[in-house]
């Protein structure tokens, strides 16, 4: 016979029983409840008994505390029939193992990207008081779920939607890289830029020729072009190009991208419309004076003046967005009329409108502004500078 006061019992890996196999949990460290021993009273007290008393284990009530302060964003189980997450619910097949990556846009707040055989698994840890989870599988073999894009878009005539031979959404990017905006109202924000590859225009100015007069570049999967901005850790993203409104896809690459909470500028000339996600629509509509020469370029001269000022289009653009700019670069005074002709056809106001000088030299743009600042300020348009070619210089990837 024995007396039973008391029986400790040790609680440290109760959490576990919330998983098979116990995940890792938050910053690594194996789930676990912090407080050492508890005692429970021995019902009996002084008295005794015969047989040998059997204490019956404590209800796992801590299951739900695992998930009350903290969310486990690390997840590296490899076997056993279920992944760690009680309230969730998450299956081991449906989460993978290797953790790519831990950059997290402070917007929203993503939780991690797994990659698990073929499939990239995103965990989107959303700020609610719920603390929800949401899971999208991207899977690498198929088209995904968000890649949808739609039609009805205003183009050119001898444009046409192209399906992708592989049915994997992806955009020719001529490059994309880490800079500062350097044009318009959100000048000096770090931001991740795409620049796709090809233009329904012909600017005889183009500083960017190699997305536009001869169109270089990758065919780049819209789902690796969200995760490289994602593992930037930034929270804008630059759309532009050449023409980034020309390929279909990137009406399902503005969705993702919002989907994971990313701040969308679109530079766009605005001769295309189509159903973007979009933060702030950056417009550069091309004037007269950007026709390139009808002697050398017969077909291109012909193409661009009949593409380049679709106002209902821009009007659509301009509707479509929480924020709009007009960015019109100038060769000289004369430009300006035909400026004033289309901010009144798209009826905007003047603070809307940014002017930046052709040239990509300091000296360039040093000698335009003397004979655009008075012009600007007289009719209460914004001088444009591009802070990038006094920062980097004129060069690629900047
Ligand atoms: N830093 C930087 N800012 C930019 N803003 C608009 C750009 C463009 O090429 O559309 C651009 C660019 O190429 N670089
Ligand atoms: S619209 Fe832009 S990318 Fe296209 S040719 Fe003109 S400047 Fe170049
Ligand atoms: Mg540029």
């Amino acid at each position: 016979m024995k007396a039973i006061s008391s029986i400790g019992i040790p609680n440290h890996n109760v959490a576990v029983q919330a998983t098979a196999r116990g995940p890792t949990a938050f910053y690594g460290c194996t789930a676990r409840i912090h407080h050492g021993q508890k005692v429970v009273h021995d019902p009996v007290r002084h008295g005794f008994v015969e047989d040998s008393f059997i204490a019956k284990p404590l209800q796992v009530h801590f299951q739900t505390l695992q998930f009350d302060t903290y969310f486990v964003w690390h997840i590296c189980e490899h076997d056993g029939p279920v992944v760690g997450l009680s309230r969730f619910g998450a299956y081991r097949s449906k989460l993978g193992a290797m953790v790519l990556d831990r950059k997290i846009p402070t917007r929203v707040g993503i939780g991690e990207c797994f990659q698990y055989g073929s499939k990239i698994v995103l965990v989107t840890q959303w700020i609610s008081p719920s603390l929800e989870i949401s899971l999208r599988l991207m899977d690498n073999s198929q088209e995904s779920q968000f890649s949808q894009a739609s039609a009805g878009p205003t183009r050119g005539t001898d444009l046409e939607d192209r399906e992708s031979p592989s049915g994997i959404a992806q955009l020719k990017v001529s490059e994309r890289f880490v800079s500062r905006q350097g044009e318009g109202r959100l000048t000096g924000v770090e931001s991740f830029f795409i620049r796709t590859s090809g233009c329904n225009l012909r600017c005889h100015f183009c500083d960017t020729p190699y997305a536009s007069w001869n169109p270089q570049g990758d065919l780049t999967k819209v789902d690796d072009l969200v995760l490289a901005a994602l593992k930037t850790g930034l929270t804008h993203v630059v759309l532009t190009g050449g023409e980034p409104m020309l390929p279909k896809e990137i009406v399902g690459l503005t969705q993702k991208l919002r989907e994971v909470g990313l701040h969308i500028t679109i530079e766009t000339a605005g001769t295309i419309d189509r159903d973007v996600e979009c933060d702030l629509m950056s417009i550069s509509p091309k004037l007269a004076s950007s026709t390139p020469s009808a002697d050398k370029h017969p077909r291109w001269n012909a193409l661009h003046s009949q593409r380049r000022m679709p106002i209902d289009a821009m009007r659509r653009l301009i509707d479509r967005s929480d924020e709009f700019q007009l960015k019109f670069v100038v060769t000289s005074a004369d430009d300006f009329n035909e400026i004033e002709e289309v901010v009144s056809a798209l009826q905007t106001q003047p603070n809307d409108v940014w002017i930046m000088p052709e040239g990509v030299t300091n000296e360039a743009m040093d000698k335009a502004t003397a004979w655009l600042n008075p012009l600007c300020e007289a009719r209460g348009y914004q001088y444009c500078d591009r802070m990038q070619i006094r920062w980097y210089g004129n060069r690629r990837g900047t």
